[in-house]
């Protein structure tokens, strides 16, 4: 049997660092919602016992680097299931772009996993096993609008963000989370105002969420990666109504309520910027 689940990419609207842990991690503070760009992944029984990962993306890992890979391990040691699965990537997230592309597909991975294998893990129970293979998981597990905490694996649920556009643009460089955190200077942070936009999303107002978008990150991969400031740049120039770096970089997104603007910024960015994507938030978090 083989069964088909969607792993859609995150934007931070907000994305705050509060602190530096012992472990290692940062305590943060995010609000991320999911959006309409997906990788699809397939998953096959097998009976060798192996878990074996296919992909087309030369960026993908194919062995036990690969966070879906990881997934499959932890559910398969922790209820001892022998079979083996073999795991499909069809990628659309681009790779190493602060979208989460990875973190979405281990927690499809586990959900589909889940029903593959007659399980019966509740979505709390499928988050929390998600919480070790990366920070982002957890949130992927349920999708939808969240305020992140923790290292980002507290996750309290929000309503979905007013309707509008998002627009992607993505250069052509990858961008690792850890070397963004190490670059960071807590002294120097300007930290994005959580509680608003909490009240922005509650109260669907748009105005105020373009208003109280802002990445503590931000300025970290733009002093690395001086072609982001550009980009965001350009964003503005055509006409979005707010520009921000999703997660560590270096994908930005724009927001805009209106299709003739969305034609006008989206055709000025492919200009020159090889990955540009026009979408929606998806609003609703999975149910199972
Ligand atoms: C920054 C964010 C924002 O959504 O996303 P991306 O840009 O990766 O999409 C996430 O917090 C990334 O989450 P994720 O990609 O799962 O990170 P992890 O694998 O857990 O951690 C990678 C590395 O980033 C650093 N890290 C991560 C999370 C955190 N709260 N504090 C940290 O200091 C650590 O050095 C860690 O070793
Ligand atoms: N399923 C996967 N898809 C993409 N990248 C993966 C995957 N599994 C592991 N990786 C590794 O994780 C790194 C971060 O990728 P990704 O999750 O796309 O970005 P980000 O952490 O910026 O959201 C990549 O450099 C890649 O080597």
């Amino acid at each position: 049997m083989t069964i088909f689940i969607k792993a859609p990419a995150k934007i931070n609207l907000t994305l705050d660092v509060l602190n530096k842990r012992s472990d290692g991690y940062h305590e943060v503070e995010m609000i991320m919602t999911t959006i309409d760009l997906s990788d699809r992944i397939g998953l096959s029984e097998t009976t060798d016992g192996e878990i074996r990962i296919i992909s087309q993306n030369r960026f993908v890992p194919d062995d036990q680097r690969n966070l879906a890979f990881q997934a499959a391990k932890v559910l398969k040691e922790k209820f001892h299931i022998n079979q083996g699965v073999s795991i499909t990537i069809d990628k659309m997230i681009p790779v190493a772009a602060g979208l989460a592309g990875g973190s979405s597909d281990a927690a499809a991975t586990l959900r589909g996993l889940n029903k593959l294998w007659n399980l019966g893990l509740t979505l709390d129970e499928i988050a929390e096993i998600g919480s070790e293979i990366g920070s982002d998981v957890s949130f992927c597990v349920y999708g939808g609008t969240a305020l992140a905490k923790g290292r980002g694996e507290k996750i309290t649920h929000l309503p979905a963000p007013p309707n509008c556009w998002v627009i992607l643009a993505k250069p052509s460089i990858g961008v690792s989370t850890a070397d963004v955190y190490r670059n960071l200077n807590l002294e120097s942070i300007q930290h994005p105002n959580s509680q608003a936009m909490i009240q922005a999303i509650q109260q669907g107002n748009y105005q105020s969420v373009c208003k109280e978008i802002g990445n503590a990150l931000e300025s970290v991969t733009l002093k690395m990666h001086p072609e982001v400031q550009h980009i965001k740049e350009q964003m503005f120039r055509f006409g979005a109504d707010a520009v921000l770096m999703s997660g560590s970089g270096p994908t930005v997104f724009g927001l805009v309520q209106y299709d003739s603007r969305l034609q006008r910024i989206y055709n000025g960015l492919r200009g020159f910027c090889d990955q540009v994507f026009a979408v929606r938030m998806l609003g609703d978090r999975f149910t199972k």
